[in-house]
Parts: structure tokens; sequence; C-alpha cells
């Protein structure tokens, strides 16, 4: 086979994050284009992001837009590397101009998991008793919770899987609720303690799986990124951006999603809830999977015709008055 990369002695640089879950992905990638393009030298460039360095303030009152991709960003543009690997939860719906989201890699499950303290583990996300401190940062899972055991308690949880275990274990916190994809990709499958149902708790937007950003004018880079997309998870994936991109109110908010795919029938859920749980609008639309952005902002009006943006335009409000 000849390498669609035309002069062979290029080198591609991958941009990652340095966390430990960061750099899984990022190797995970690198090998499985290894793997197709055996000639070509793919090397892994680690860089902070802003999201790694604030690690005390809420990330809800920090927002979190760009917060664990822009200096990857900016090292794309100014072509110090060619394309970053990135959680796609955490890639934004709308990118600088000049890139492109050019890849979507098969994902692992993107339910969210209970992981509990020893003294818990004879319970599920139901039966654990009133006042059951539960570590999350996330408004989008603190909301659904709320709305179904509201005689649970929530706290702030930052800094990266390690330390969030460490601080369950250590007892500062009973329970957490943490993506089951990162606990997989970290070979810790085994603290998940229960996959939260989706009846309980609609995952992120792009939750699981990996999003490769790389310039918009690249074609060599592009098509090298084709061997390794996932078109399932990618179209999946899709219709959940688009739905957040057309909702979006500006931060970090409670808007959950699930996805199937049957043949080329896509199903797109979601949810759009207030932090204290007591407001929901929530729907489902379907159609083909070509047609996956259409599903996502069809699925937006139809939630902001039952109320969606009267919920988001509060919690922002609430946000900058810092409440
Ligand atoms: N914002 C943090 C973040 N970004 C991606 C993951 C996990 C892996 C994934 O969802 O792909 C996590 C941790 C978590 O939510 O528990």
């Amino acid at each position: 086979m000849t390498s669609v990369v035309s002069s062979p002695s290029r080198t591609v640089r991958i941009g990652s994050r340095k966390s430990q879950l960061a750099l899984v992905q990022t190797y995970w990638v690198q090998e499985q284009l290894q793997k197709s393009f055996p000639d070509i030298k793919f090397e892994v460039h680690t860089m902070s992001t802003q999201g790694d360095n604030i690690l005390d303030v809420a990330l809800a009152k920090i927002g979190d837009k760009g917060l664990f991709t822009k200096e990857l960003e900016l090292g794309m543009i100014n072509q110090e590397i060619d394309f970053a690997v990135h959680s796609l939860k955490d890639l934004p719906t709308n990118l600088p101009s000049g890139l492109t989201l050019a890849c979507i890699t098969e994902r692992e499950n993107p339910a969210d998991a209970l992981v509990v303290h020893e003294k818990y583990k004879d319970k599920q996300i139901d039966t654990l008793p009133e006042g059951t401190v539960i570590g999350t940062s996330s408004l989008r899972r603190l909301a659904q919770l709320r709305h179904h055991f509201p005689h649970l308690q929530f706290k702030d949880v930052r800094g990266n899987l390690n330390t969030r275990l460490a601080k369950l274990d250590a007892g500062d916190y009973d329970a957490l609720i943490l993506a089951a994809a990162g606990l997989q990709r970290l070979g810790m499958s085994d603290r998940i303690h229960q996959v939260i149902p989706s009846e309980v708790s609609l995952h992120a937007v792009g939750q699981g799986a990996l999003g490769i950003e790389c310039r918009a004018d690249d074609g060599e880079i592009i098509s090298l990124l084709k061997a390794i997309e996932h078109p399932e998870t990618r179209d999946r994936c899709l219709a959940e951006r688009a739905f957040l991109r057309d909702l979006e109110g500006g931060c970090q908010v409670p808007i959950g999603v699930n996805t199937e795919l049957n043949g080329d029938n896509l199903t797109l859920t979601g949810i759009v809830i207030s932090v204290d749980g007591q407001n929901k609008v929530q729907d489902t639309v379907a159609g083909k999977a070509s047609e996956a952005e259409k599903l996502g902002t069809q699925l937006a009006n139809t939630l902001r015709q039952q109320g969606a943006k009267e919920i988001l335009d509060k919690i922002f409000t609430e946000i900058q008055r810092g409440s």
C-alpha cells in the first residue's frame, strides 16, 4: 500500500495533555496509527492545559469551555503539533477557526459509574442512606441524581482520577460518580461498583469517546486519521454534539444524552435539568444516522419548546452571581 503522506520523511507530532488518562488515550491512538502506517514516525508531545493547573475552583464556576484544549489548539495553529487527542467530552462544540474535529474513535461505555467507599459496598445508587456524601463536580450528574435521590448530599471534587479515588478511600466522600470509560481506560474497572442506568442519569455529550482535532487544511493528517475513525461512534457523537451546540448557554451545563444506533437508525435522547433537580425537559428523536447533526438540532428545538432555554438561562445567571 502506498502511503497517503506525500513526504515519507514527515514526522507526525501528536499533542496530548500530561494526565495519566490523557497519555493512555494518546498512546493508544499512536499505536493504532503506527499499525496502519508503519513507515511514518509518530511522536507524542505533551502540554499542560489551564484545566490541569486550576484545581481549586469548582468547574461550574470557571466554566469549562476549552479549559482542557486551548493550549493544544494553539500548538496546532503554531505548527508545533499536527493533531491533538482529547476526551471528546472536554472538546467544545465550536472549534477555533482553522481547526477541525477530524476523527472520533470507538467509544468505551459512555455511562457514569458509582464508586463507593468500602463501608457502602453492599449498597446501590438507590439504596444509599440519607445524607450519603457523593463527590462530583458535574452539574449534570448532580442535578439528575438530586432529582431521583433528594436525600443524598453532594460535594465538589477535583483532581485527576487517582486523586479523587484517594479522597474517597480517605473518607472525604462516601461515594463518587465518575465516567466508567476513564476507569476502564486506566485499568481500574474493578472500582466500578455500579454502572448508572440511563433511566437515572444520562451521560455527557461525547463521553467515553476520543476526539482528534487537527488543522482544517492539513489533508494529509485528515486522511491518516480516517484509518482509526469509528463510524458508529462518530454518528452518535455528532448528533450529541449538534444537540449541545444548539442549546449551549455558555458554561458547564446540566445537559445529558443517550444514543442508540440500530443499523442506520439513530435514536437520540436528551435532558436539560435545573441544578436543584426540580425542573427538567427530556425527549427522544430518531432518524437516519447519515443525518446525525440534523437530529441533534431537531432535539434541541423540541426541548426549547418545552422550556429548556428558561432552565439554562436561570443556571447561567446563578453561576454568574456566584451562588
Ligand atoms: N472532565 C473530566 C473528564 N474528561 C473525560 C473523562 C473520562 C473519560 C471520558 O468521558 O471519555 C473525565 C473524568 C470523568 O468525567 O469522570
